[in-house]
């Protein structure tokens, strides 16, 4: 199998807005893919036309290099809206009944109630349950059928730190277990941390797609100190690879061709007759690239 999901011009129009715009994307085997845009950028449509619930008003998409059926259906966990559960039941109980309809057998409650972490509360019912324990049981239920695709939109959305954490663990450990996630997020953060591609889209127009490492060492700096900045700056102007030299409070941020290493740095000071006191590379944020992005575009 070439790719889990391929969107070929999909388009969605209601009445003169087109929500969503000639999208053509490409989702590979194990990817956990970060649908990332504002809101109203087309996220959910997007969703809602994979999963079959909104009509396309044009364009088609394949899953597992197949046009969609029943079969592909099964394959896929999805969670568009929180999932109605009954709130005096148990998560045990819940679960039973979800597993029934879904003919899956009763050996998988105990196995999702571990994976989201919900096992030593699974007697608890529903309504004791804090916004991050259902937004996990919503998951749980969505794996009961063990399928290698989950779909998830805005899955941290309303949550505490604590229960963003919680959540961005669980998806880690089921892109581990080799599932395929794809998720809609506006947070730039939550889609730096948990994704390992994403594609980036405004009033329904994709403007990016690659790989979140990628689009991170795109933007590397390098954090300098020494005992006198300003002749520190001024040497390193001089050097070869660096894009932007700025001097901050007591330190001296280098924006740096790719590659540029902290040790050719330091051997060029050490030439200059410059000893550094400090010398640090940061890694890049997504914040910075997807502005980037979005002012590219504009
Ligand atoms: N049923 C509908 N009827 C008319 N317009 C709609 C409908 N559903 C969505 N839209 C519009 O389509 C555009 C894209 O909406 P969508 O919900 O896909 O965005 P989103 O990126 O998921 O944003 P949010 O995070 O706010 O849900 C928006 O302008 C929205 O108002």
């Amino acid at each position: 199998m070439k790719y889990i999901l391929e969107t070929k011009g999909l388009t969605k129009k209601y009445g003169k807005l087109t929500a969503l715009d000639q999208l053509n994307l490409t989702i590979e085997p194990g990817m956990v893919f970060g649908l990332l845009g504002p809101n109203g950028s087309g996220k959910t449509t997007t969703l809602g036309m994979i999963l079959e619930v909104t009509k396309p008003s044009s364009g088609s998409y394949l899953w597992f290099d197949e046009a969609p059926s029943a079969n592909s259906r099964k394959k896929i966990g999805a969670i568009l809206e929180t999932p109605c559960f009954y709130p005096y039941l148990s998560a045990v109980r819940n679960l039973r009944i979800i597993a029934k309809i879904k003919e899956c057998r009763e050996s998988r409650i105990e196995e999702v109630l571990r994976q989201v972490g919900l096992y030593e509360r699974k007697d608890d019912p529903f309504k004791n349950y804090s916004l991050g324990m259902k937004q996990r049981l919503a998951i749980a239920s969505a794996l009961l059928a063990d399928p290698p695709v989950l779909i998830l939109d805005e899955p941290t959305n309303g949550l505490d730190p604590q229960g963003i954490v919680e959540i961005r663990e669980v998806i880690q450990q089921i892109a581990s277990s080799g599932k395929t996630i794809i998720l809609a997020s506006h947070l730039l953060d939550e889609v730096q941390k948990v994704c390992t591609h994403f594609c980036v889209l405004r009033k329904g127009q994709k403007l990016y797609q690659g790989s979140v490492d990628e689009a991170l060492s795109d933007q590397k700096t390098i954090e300098v100190a020494a005992s006198n900045l300003d002749h520190l700056e001024a040497t390193l102007k001089k050097m070869n690879g660096i894009y932007k030299v700025e001097k901050l409070t007591d330190v001296i941020s280098l924006t740096t061709e790719n590659g540029l290493s902290t040790e050719s740095i330091n051997a060029f000071l050490f030439e200059k007759g410059l000893t550094a006191t400090h010398l640090v590379k940061k890694s890049g944020s997504l914040e910075k690239q997807f502005l980037k992005i979005l002012n590219e575009n504009d």
